[in-house]
């Protein structure tokens, strides 16, 4: 493969250099506009092979594994440590006005709620047992080698620290060379650890490792697949008076300052409704604050989740009517006349969007309506889908939750009447 020479033009929506050649786009990662690069290419895709001019806004990663030469391999949790905060902030809100364009929204947006260091309490790693003992990291971009993690400035202090612990268990529980997964989240209470892809233990292996969770601090719940080994304590999370249980590897918001950021805008758009619908709901992240001042309908296929949500409201004092409903809302959205009794709605779907419920929404004559994002695109056509139903985009306010990486949500706030 020969050595070409490129400049970059611009970045992509996942964060990397693109640059023009005569047979289309080409995507390379670790680069930033204005720079010129040697790559190794192969069709769209290339790797950078040296750096012949740099941007002024290239700064140093902040961490030893990021790029092309990172540190036991390139570490796919990041691909934007390498440019500069301004920029970085800047490039983030671009991207969910350019998604927004691509459906026809013009709309205003605000500046990007920014993210730091050391706020990630939700991880998922990678592992493998190997010769020399498990590997534990986060995989490399389109490949299954396995970055072994010797630092981490996107994880929280707390979570980063427990790294040998986990390595511990892995090392008790996994005994082939089949590479597996675990799942992480910081509770208040100590780590909600679960471990997906590995072949039911020996009870000589669940007990060591039982014993293992209860000699090591800071571990509240251990899961294998859908069954809980042990939780010495409950794995709880603290949300604005609120304890929750959380289901073992359920959805939880990645940074607490970014549920709260996320929380702030759905309460401020929906001030002063009677009832509200909180669609895709999970434990209730929402729902659970808007019942402070409002009768709350929450919907989600997560049946634990809902479970979850309703033991938490039912344990607070002073909320307002929280009722749950288990329902399917791609194949089952809720319709106008379902919609009808309630004067605000919340929707916070996977990544897939709310295209069905969008449409059912459209219909309805819900005056006031938030949509919470984690995927700019389809957003952009659940917006386009309102705005054709009469709702107006009052505003879209993207928020940074995957420090360094090219992830970005948002939260629209929709009106009519
Ligand atoms: C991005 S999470 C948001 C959860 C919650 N709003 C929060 O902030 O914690 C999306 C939620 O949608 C739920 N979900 C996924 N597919 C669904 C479906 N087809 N119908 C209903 N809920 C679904 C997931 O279980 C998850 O709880």
């Amino acid at each position: 493969m020969a050595a070409e020479t490129f400049v970059i033009e611009r970045l992509g929506s996942q964060g990397d250099g693109i640059a023009a050649s005569a047979e289309g786009p080409v995507y390379i990662p670790f680069t930033l506009p204005g720079e010129k690069v040697t790559v190794a290419r192969e069709k769209s895709k290339a790797t950078m092979l040296s750096l012949l001019e740099t941007s002024p806004e290239r700064i140093a990663p902040l961490c030893r594994h990021f790029g092309p030469d990172g540190e036991n391999g390139t570490c796919g949790g990041c691909s934007l440590q390498h440019l500069e905060r301004s920029a970085y902030d800047a490039f983030k809100r671009q991207v969910v006005i350019d998604a927004l364009a691509t459906h026809g929204i013009d709309c205003p947006v605000a500046p990007l709620v920014p993210s730091g260091p050391g706020e990630r309490r939700r991880a998922s790693f990678a592992g493998r047992r190997t010769e020399k003992g498990i590997l534990l990291g986060f995989s490399s971009p389109e490949s299954h080698h396995i970055v072994a993690i010797e630092e981490c400035p996107v994880l929280t202090p707390t979570l980063f620290a427990r790294l040998p612990a986990l390595k511990l268990l892995a090392g008790i529980l996994v005994s082939s060379g089949e590479p597996f997964r675990i799942a992480v989240l910081e509770t208040q209470t100590g780590l909600d650890i679960s471990f997906t892809d590995i072949a039911a233990p020996s009870e000589k292996r669940r007990q060591a490792a039982i014993r293992a969770v209860m000699t090591v601090k800071g571990i509240a719940r251990l899961t294998i697949g859908d069954e809980i080994v042990v939780e010495p304590v409950k794995a709880a999370l603290e949300m604005a008076g609120t304890r929750i249980l959380p289901p073992p590897a359920g959805f939880a918001q990645a940074t607490r300052a970014a549920e709260e950021a996320m929380a702030a805008l759905v309460l401020k758009h929906l001030k002063g409704r009677k009832r509200v619908a909180d669609l895709f709901s999970g434990f209730g992240t929402f729902a659970l604050r808007l019942a402070e001042k409002a009768r709350v309908h929450a919907v989600e296929f997560d049946g634990p989740a809902l479970a979850a949500l309703d033991q938490a409201a039912r344990n607070r004092q002073g909320l307002r009517q929280v009722t749950t409903e288990r329902r399917d809302l791609f194949r089952r959205p809720l319709l106008p006349r379902e919609l009808a009794p309630y004067d605000g709605v919340v929707f916070d779907p996977p990544r897939a969007g709310a295209k069905e419920q969008a449409e059912e929404l459209a219909r309805s004559a819900v005056p006031r309506i938030v949509a919470v994002s984690c995927n700019p695109q389809t957003l952009g056509r659940d917006l386009a889908i309102l705005k054709a139903g009469g709702y107006r985009i009052d505003r879209v306010v993207p928020i940074d939750q995957f420090f360094r990486s090219a992830h970005v949500e948002a939260v629209a706030f929709l009106s009519r009447g």
